[in-house]
């Protein structure tokens, strides 16, 4: 559903995005972590068509984000950070103007408005100036924004940050409802244990790399003291990684950025690590490099994890 394929953005001698891979399966919620700056916005932007990559594309419903923007808009419904409101226009007003905007026609937004106030709760609220609103409920009328046109993509960029426990957790509860309804979504947070909570799978960004990425389980398992190895291929991938999973010692592989390359989680001892290159390597496997991944790369994922684990300790 969403294909990002070595997205690399540059602002003069910042490289703010460098050779971003990754895919989103229809349906799938997908979280985006990572600290301030490390390349989010920037991603998101591009994935809705706001600001062109140095290098790299990117396809949403097999449309490119480069050569087929107006095609793009169409699947997506984006939800920036940083948002502007009407100061004149009522609720109800304010989803009208943007349903017309995108062509909506009179009698279907007649229609489509008020399930619209439904599904953010805001019901009570549409003849309400949407300056009077308070943050959260700004925040939800932006995703019904979003919404409007019913895209099967929604790219929320930080739709929970600034609001209260209370505000968050109804941000929270429309997001599942959306995944219900079949959408797919690529969401960003620093609220790693919410994050986590929601989503399906998440990725890593750090220095506008990503880092990392899987599911949060697979996360977890990383953090047992199990190493983590990395394996290059030059071909024959899934079968390589039918091979590792075979072995009793590997409690999980991922495959990484591209289709090179796969990291697996490894419970055995070095001389059992050893037996296990060695049968690979003798099965005929092109392994082009297999070696140990240092900590520190995986320092922001076990910083995330940890946070998500005293989360649950605290409920
Ligand atoms: N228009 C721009 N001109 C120059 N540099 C930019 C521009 N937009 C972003 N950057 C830089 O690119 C890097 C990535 O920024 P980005 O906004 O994508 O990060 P982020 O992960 O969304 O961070 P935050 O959580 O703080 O919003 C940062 O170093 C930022 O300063």
């Amino acid at each position: 559903m969403i294909e990002v394929r070595q997205l690399t953005r540059k602002f003069g001698n910042l490289t703010a995005l460098n050779a971003v891979s990754f895919n989103v399966e229809r349906g799938t919620v997908f979280g985006f972590v990572g600290q301030n700056g490390a390349g989010k916005t920037t991603t998101f932007n591009i994935l809705a068509t706001l600001l062109p990559p140095t290098s790299g594309d990117a396809f949403i419903n097999g449309y490119s984000v480069v050569h087929q923007p107006k095609e793009v808009r169409k699947q997506i419904g984006y939800m920036p950070d940083f948002f502007g409101v009407y100061d004149h226009l009522k609720v109800e007003e304010y989803l009208d103007f943007f349903g017309s905007c995108f062509g909506i026609l009179p009698n279907e937004r007649k229609k489509l408005i008020p399930q619209l106030l439904e599904l953010v709760n805001l019901t009570d609220k549409k003849n309400t100036y949407v300056d009077l609103l308070s943050r959260g409920m700004k925040q939800r009328l932006c995703l019904a924004r979003a919404l409007v046109h019913d895209p099967e993509v929604l790219i929320l960029d930080e739709p929970a940050s600034g609001l209260d426990p209370k505000a968050r957790s109804e941000v929270k509860d429309i997001i599942r409802e959306l995944k219900l309804m079949g959408k797919t979504i690529l969401i960003s947070s620093h609220i790693l244990p919410e994050l986590a909570e929601m989503s399906d799978e998440i990725g890593i960004i750090e220095k506008g790399k990503l880092v990392m990425k899987g599911s949060v389980s697979e996360i977890r398992k990383q953090l047992s003291g199990e190493k983590v190895i990395e394996v290059k291929m030059n071909g024959q991938l899934e079968e390589a990684i039918r091979f590792f999973e075979d072995d009793p010692f590997v409690t999980s592989v991922v495959k990484n950025e591209g289709n090179k390359q796969f990291i697996f989680t490894y419970k055995g001892t070095d001389e059992q690590q050893i037996q296990l290159l060695r049968s690979a390597v003798l099965k005929g496997l092109p392994i082009t490099s297999f070696y140990e991944r240092e900590r520190n790369l995986e320092r922001v994922f076990i910083d995330i994890m940890k946070e998500v684990e005293k989360d649950e300790a605290i409920q």
